[in-house]
């Protein structure tokens, strides 16, 4: 087992924070950027990443009308980041409109295109809640699906699912597609606001490509700990 298929998520309010964060815990090769943190910090936390070979996961969620998602895709693009993240609920048009923004953008700047990848519906969510304040008539893994498959006809290269759904979407969308797992909690982590969690071995053996994990990590006492209990777990996946 790779470490490398472990990101962690750097949900801390600004740069000095992430800095420490940073360096606490060494060995991780792959963190994941997201609204907090850039909103605060803009691209100085990824020119600060990138100059120490980190990989990079841009978790903005982008959600709006294809022009725009378009647009913000075609920014995020330039930074040469690794994975960027869509709403799948943007719909087809605009799910389009970012796969074509990603590589022209790009191409332009000379950059490796990020795989873009699509939230199919966020781990916080319950079926209860899908049902009755979504009002989704659809049962949870079958709307996760959908979503994902969705992406995949639109032209992303994979999508962000809870584990509980991902054995799932990659039997049907493929082995290349890629399955990034958040959501997913140590049987010694609180649960917090995820809903539909299971552990990271778990997670592995279901078909993730890559597990995000944050707070188990980031909130731990002793980072670099939980960071090797996680790792040690997953030596055990074969
Ligand atoms: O796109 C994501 O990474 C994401 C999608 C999703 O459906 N659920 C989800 O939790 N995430 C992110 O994954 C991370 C999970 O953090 P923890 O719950 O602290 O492990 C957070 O940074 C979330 O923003």
């Amino acid at each position: 087992m790779t470490t490398d298929k472990v990101i962690v998520a750097l949900d801390v309010p600004d740069l000095e924070s992430a800095i420490a964060l940073i360096d606490k815990i060494p060995q991780v090769s792959f963190w994941k950027v997201g609204l907090e943190l850039f909103t605060s910090t803009g691209p100085a936390i990824l020119e600060e990443l990138k100059s120490r070979q980190k990989r990079i996961f841009l978790d903005l969620k982008f959600h709006d009308i294809p022009n725009t998602v378009a647009g913000a895709c075609r920014s995020a693009a330039k930074y040469g980041v690794d994975l960027l993240t869509v709403h799948a609920t943007a719909g087809s048009d605009a799910l389009k409109a970012a796969t074509a923004a990603v590589q022209t953008s790009s191409a332009q700047a000379g950059t490796k295109p990020p795989k873009l990848i699509a939230i199919t519906l966020l781990t916080s969510i319950s079926s209860r809640q899908l049902a009755f304040d979504l009002k989704i008539p659809l049962e949870l893994p079958e709307f996760a699906l959908q979503m994902a498959l969705l992406a995949q006809e639109s032209g992303l290269d994979g999508a962000v699912c809870s584990p509980q759904e991902v054995a799932q979407l990659r039997e049907t969308c493929g082995k290349n597609f890629v399955l990034v797992c958040p959501g997913v909690r140590p049987s010694w982590a609180d649960a917090g606001d995820q809903k539909r969690s299971l552990t990271p071995s778990q997670a592995i053996k279901a078909g993730a490509d890559y597990l995000v994990i944050g707070r188990p990590i980031t909130a731990a006492a002793d980072p670099e700990l939980a960071w090797h209990k996680i790792v040690e777990e997953l030596n055990t996946v074969s």
